[in-house]
């Protein structure tokens, strides 16, 4: 067995391409990004995206991704890398975004040209027209909002959103596939009846690298609400309800099949990456999933870890063995091990609601400082916890924060700012400016804490009490939560993680380079090709696994007493969600 080999991840997401290699033992050798908006900003987007905020769209081109295909290849060549060495690639891609391909998508990926760019052959170069191997231009990005109406469709498809979480794993959601698809058939009806295939974005990157569409994966396809997760077979009501008059078997041929086995291989690489680049004939393309399944291939989770990706999104991820579906959060399939579960918490304002906190506080302090969350950080952790100098006598400040429209709750976009009296369970709002709520600043505390404060409350029945080491019984925490993503860089968001959520080992983040996703996906790529007979994706991991030289201990977790003040504050923090839902449901 040549040792020589390396293995490559990708991950797909909403403002960069990453690409990172990894050698047969999991340690990173190589690592290169396209950020969309420094490199790609001709295709018009902003923060990876276009919008059509009449309608609540958010899209991308899938012209600018086949170009960022391209240009990260070449700066890992850059790198001194040599492709020949790959011996397995396998990709990450944000979930729900699908791609619609034309009825001459596969001719023409099966026969282009190593001298030019995909994006030159495979659409229209550097715009954003159909045309190539796509039947749209554009895919929905899971920030889209436009599809209220087909969600209140499917929620009552099957009986009630409760019932369509227990079958699909989730009750309907504006992101997911099954809304989007429904409403692209109604609104572009010429090029529904166009597209020969639909890609989730992981299935997408698979397919790029084939050189033909691949299947969608056994993770990523609990994030349309069509798949019958218990039954493991797309769920018929829900295909008829999105193909309509075009019928079931149509739309069910264009999403093709779902292999069971997350670690399959589904072809050599297409003969055009072997003449461009130099990859060897015989690389293998392995099932590619979406960026949160593969960021908990990172990590070797035990039971009770919490994985928290502070990136574009929030996402709270959890490995169970208990398919347990409820309208307010999602199960999906485990993306490598049959009978485990994902328990994933999303939230849409995560990174860019932080970023606008952080600019007004520099805006406020005139701050030069290189580092532009220094402003950030120094508030955040001057402010004492919930603004309570006092936490018997004085009110706690609880506020939301979201510049995009939000999926937990799902409200529109706004910001809403209280006081909360423990005692009296009394809750007035306040306007930013006063003496309790000093301008921005207070922002900084009340932002961070209102992110980890929704992920306990909706976490709790998944967590137990833990026993220290000494033996002690902590409250039910999880045992370590892991941070990952862009916002894991900062140690001092990774302090108040710890203070709210816990961690009966402390909060952590990966110590192997900035991408758990893309590391998740090189691991399975490293798995697919070289696992042995039925070895399960955590033997495979944990026999390579060098806690030392992979993880960091970044915070503290559990505190006495600071744990116990945010455990006391959930109840105000519900009581302003449910306010801030029935000021929403007043307006609209
Ligand atoms: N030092 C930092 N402190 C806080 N947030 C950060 C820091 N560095 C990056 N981020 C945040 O990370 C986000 C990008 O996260 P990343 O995981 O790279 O993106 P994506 O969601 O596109 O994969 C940015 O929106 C930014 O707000
Ligand atoms: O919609 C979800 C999960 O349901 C998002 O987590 C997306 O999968 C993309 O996230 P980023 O990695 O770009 O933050």
């Amino acid at each position: 067995m040549a040792d020589n080999d390396l293995f490559l991840g990708f991950d797909l997401s909403t403002q960069q391409l990453k690409g990172i290699v990894v050698k047969a033992d999991l340690k990173l050798v190589f690592e290169a990004k396209v950020d969309f908006d420094a490199d790609l900003r001709k295709y018009g987007i902003t923060k990876g995206v276009l919008t059509n905020p009449s309608e609540g769209e958010i899209f991308a081109p899938n012209n600018m991704w086949l170009e960022a295909f391209d240009l990260v290849l070449q700066r890992l060549k850059a790198q001194g890398l040599d492709f020949s060495r790959i011996a397995g690639i396998s990709g990450a891609g944000m979930q729900h975004g699908t791609v619609f391909w034309s009825t001459d998508a596969e001719k023409i990926m099966s026969s282009l040209n190593p001298a030019k760019t995909l994006v030159e052959q495979m659409g229209p170069e550097h715009s954003n027209e159909a045309g190539g191997v796509f039947s749209h231009p554009h895919s929905p990005n899971w920030q889209d909002a436009s599809t209220q109406k087909q969600c209140e469709i499917f929620d009552l498809h099957l009986g009630s959103p409760g019932r369509l979480a227990m079958v699909t794993g989730s009750k309907a959601h504006h992101r997911f596939s099954g809304p989007q698809i429904l409403r692209f058939r109604t609104k572009y009806p010429e090029h529904y009846k166009k597209t020969a295939r639909i890609s989730l974005v992981s299935s997408f990157i698979a397919s790029i690298f084939m050189g033909k569409i691949a299947p969608i994966d056994i993770g990523d396809v609990g994030g349309m609400n069509m798949w019958d997760v218990s039954k493991g077979r797309w769920q018929e009501d829900l295909l008829a309800l999105v193909a309509g008059e075009d019928g079931s078997e149509g739309l069910k041929e264009k999403l093709g099949p779902v292999p069971e086995d997350g670690g399959e291989t589904l072809g050599p690489i297409s003969p055009y990456f072997v003449h461009r680049f130099g990859f060897r004939k015989d690389c293998a393309v392995i099932v590619c999933t979406g960026d949160n399944p593969s960021t908990i291939l990172a990590l070797p989770l035990q039971a009770s870890d919490a994985i928290v990706s502070l990136g574009t999104s929030t996402t709270f991820l959890m490995s169970t063995p208990q398919y347990q579906p409820d309208p307010s959060y999602h199960f999906m399939n485990h993306p490598a091990t049959a009978g485990l579960y994902m328990f994933m918490l999303c939230y849409k304002n995560g990174g860019l609601a932080r970023e606008h906190v952080r600019d007004a506080i520099n805006d406020l302090e005139s701050s030069e400082d290189a580092n532009i969350w220094a402003a950030f950080n120094r508030t955040l952790l001057s402010t004492p916890a919930l603004g309570q100098k006092d936490s018997s006598k004085d009110n706690a400040r609880i506020g939301l924060f979201f510049p995009r429209p939000e999926i937990v709750p799902n409200v529109k976009a706004g910001s809403w700012r209280y006081l909360w009296n423990s005692t009296s369970k009394d809750l007035k709002p306040v306007e930013p400016g006063t003496d309790s709520w000093p301008s921005a600043t207070a922002d900084a505390r009340a932002i961070v804490e209102s992110q980890f404060l929704s992920l306990r409350l909706r976490s709790h029945n998944l967590v137990h009490p833990q026993r220290t080491e000494t033996g002690k019984l902590l409250p039910a925490q999880p045992r370590r939560v892991y941070l990952v993503g862009g916002g894991s860089n900062n140690d001092a968001i990774a302090k108040i993680a710890g203070e709210v959520l816990g961690g009966s080992e402390g909060v952590f983040k990966l110590d192997i380079g900035g991408n758990a996703c893309a590391l998740g996906s090189a691991y399975k790529a490293v798995w697919g090709c070289r696992r042995e007979g039925r070895e399960t994706f955590e033997d495979f991991v944990e026999a390579r696994w060098k806690e030392e030289d992979f993880v960091k201990r970044v915070a503290d977790g559990y505190t006495e007493g600071v744990f116990e003040q945010y455990g006391n504050a959930l109840t105000g923090f519900e009581m302003v969600e449910n306010e801030v839902i029935r000021i929403a449901a007043q307006g609209s």
